[in-house]
């Protein structure tokens, strides 16, 4: 007889219920990530922090799309560097060279992003306050 979590592993028949299937998982991620990760709900935080000052200073479009941009991609970095962090974890557990350079550079992808985020809340915020 099947075991009862086999259905619930099987992938759901049809495009839409894949699709649909599909971005539960990418939600679920981030949701896990955000439990696991102090970063991550630094992040979080500062998204808040950025989307109020955006409210509060009257942004542009242009200059909202800037901020957008920055804030998913340390989002985004840093989730990629989790993932990484967990598969690093699970193929090296004991200690390995490669499995340091593998979560060095990672990061490394997450401190550009951050420091790209930065540069851009300088520059659309700072003017608004000097
Ligand atoms: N298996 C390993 N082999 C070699 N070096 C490792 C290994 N695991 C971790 N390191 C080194 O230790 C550093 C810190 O790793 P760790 O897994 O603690 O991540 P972290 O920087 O604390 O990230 P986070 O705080 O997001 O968990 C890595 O960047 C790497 O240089």
């Amino acid at each position: 007889m099947a075991k009862p979590d086999a259905d619930r592993l099987r992938p759901p028949q049809g495009m839409w219920r894949r699709r649909i299937a599909s971005f539960g998982h990418a939600v679920r991620g981030v949701w896990a990530a955000l439990r696991s990760e102090v970063h991550l709900r630094f992040h979080a935080l500062a998204t808040v922090v950025a989307i109020g000052l955006g409210l509060y200073c009257g942004i542009s479009r242009l200059e909202w799309a800037l901020v957008a941009l920055a804030i998913a991609g340390v989002w985004a970095a840093e989730l990629m560097n989790t993932a990484i962090e967990a598969i690093t974890d699970l193929a090296s557990p004991d200690y390995h060279p490669l499995a340091g350079k593998a979560k060095d550079v990672a990061a490394g992808a997450v401190l550009l992003a951050a420091l790209g985020a930065l540069a851009v809340g300088l520059l659309v915020f700072g003017p608004h306050f000097i």
